[in-house]
């Protein structure tokens, strides 16, 4: 029974007089989570990511606008009114109960279902998280991982939810199991077709669960995309930096009747974008590049700047290569096999994959 979560005009700040943007754990933001979709909301520390979780779920009321699922507004319903399976870090279970009690609870709990109901919906949810030999025993004597599976099978059993929230669901998970587990969830979301979303700060984790991913920095959610649009059109500097290793290159041009200037140089970019740059009037203008698009030779054509390479990283499948490009170092990832040239090298930024960004946003060109 999944539903559409829509957040209009959303704000919250846990200080009762708030005197600016810094104040704000979430700053006005407009989302909708879709029905039935797979989510990431991705971020650093204390970007706001818990914050929004318990806004959905009604753990904390939000200070200004609405949460509406399907078109109701829900700001005023208790948690448990609300259909919101949530998941946290450390797993929620009843240590006294066996782990078919667990499981069952949340149907017992709501009323309405036969023991037989409960039996086949908790044998199909145990059957799935790999607990079906574990049904007898106590919660107690169970591993940290299991634990956490009974966790979000408790989330699971429920057909009315209208999405499962999962805070950062595989910290206390051992690393060989974080991998079986993430793909599990996708397998159960393919399943079951609720709505799920999964907070991590690891890019890895909401990109191999996630269809969409919404990148959260300072409150607000500056991106929502594909981990690919992610990748590769990031829609602040933020993105460009969280996502991907290492993030991507910045540098500070300035802008001239030439175009825009770097070390002497024209850089490529296009005659609508310049326009577009000279009409926002702002002077906070950046270039950004991703290491894996920069190319790297010894030609000295037009479209190339000399660069000394200052530093070689091997990572085993691929290379970082560092070259000092007048005042900045830009960083080049170069598959393992290609030959890193001597000192004195060149660089050339393919027009397509150098962003401009104004006051911090990307500018596009227009599409048709
Ligand atoms: N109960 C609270 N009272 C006051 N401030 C809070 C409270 N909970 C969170 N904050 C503040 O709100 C901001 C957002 O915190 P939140 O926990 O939502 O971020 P997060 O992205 O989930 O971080 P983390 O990954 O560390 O859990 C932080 O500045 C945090 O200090």
């Amino acid at each position: 029974m999944a539903e559409e979560i829509r957040l209009k005009t959303l704000a919250h700040s846990y200080s009762a007089k708030p005197s600016g943007p810094e104040d704000y754990a979430i700053r006005k933001m407009e989302h909708v989570w879709a029905q039935g979709g797979a989510y990431a909301l991705l971020g650093p520390s204390g970007c706001g990511k818990s914050t929004l979780l318990n806004i959905i779920s009604g753990l904390v009321t939000p200070s200004e606008g609405d949460v509406l699922f399907d078109g109701k507004r829900m700001n005023e319903l208790p948690p448990e009114k609300r259909n919101i399976a949530q998941v946290f870090q450390f797993p929620v279970v009843y240590d006294t109960m066996t782990v078919y009690d667990n499981l069952a609870f949340p149907l017992r709990n709501q009323g309405g279902f036969s023991e037989q109901q409960i039996s086949e919906k908790v044998h199909e949810v145990a059957e799935v998280l790999e607990l079906s030999g574990e049904l007898k025993r106590k919660a107690k004597n169970l591993s940290a991982d299991q634990k956490q599976k009974v966790s979000m099978g408790r989330g699971l059993v429920r057909e009315d939810v209208t999405a499962i929230l999962f805070d950062e669901p595989l910290t206390v998970i051992d690393p060989q199991l974080k991998w079986r587990l993430r793909r599990k969830l996708k397998q159960i979301h393919e399943r079951f077709d609720i709505t799920m979303v999964y907070v991590t700060h690891d890019q890895l984790e909401a990109s191999t669960f996630a269809d969409k991913i919404a990148l959260m920095y300072e409150g607000q959610i500056v991106q929502f995309g594909t981990p690919q649009e992610l990748f590769e059109r990031p829609a602040h500097t933020f993105v460009g930096y969280f996502i991907g290793s290492p993030g991507m290159n910045f540098f500070e041009p300035s802008l001239t009747d030439e175009g825009l200037m770097f070390n002497g140089r024209q850089m490529p970019v296009s005659e609508t974008l310049l326009e577009k740059v000279r009409l926002s009037g702002s002077d906070n203008i950046k270039l950004g590049i991703r290491p894996e698009y920069v190319t790297l030779g010894t030609d000295t054509s037009d479209q190339s700047y000399a660069v000394t390479v200052t530093g070689i990283e091997d990572l085993g499948t691929y290379r970082i290569v560092d070259v000092a490009f007048g005042s900045i170092i830009i960083k080049i990832r170069t598959p393992e096999d290609q030959p890193v040239p001597g000192d004195t090298a060149s660089i050339s930024f393919p027009e397509a994959w150098l962003k401009v960004y104004v006051d911090e946003r990307l500018v596009e060109a227009d599409h048709e």
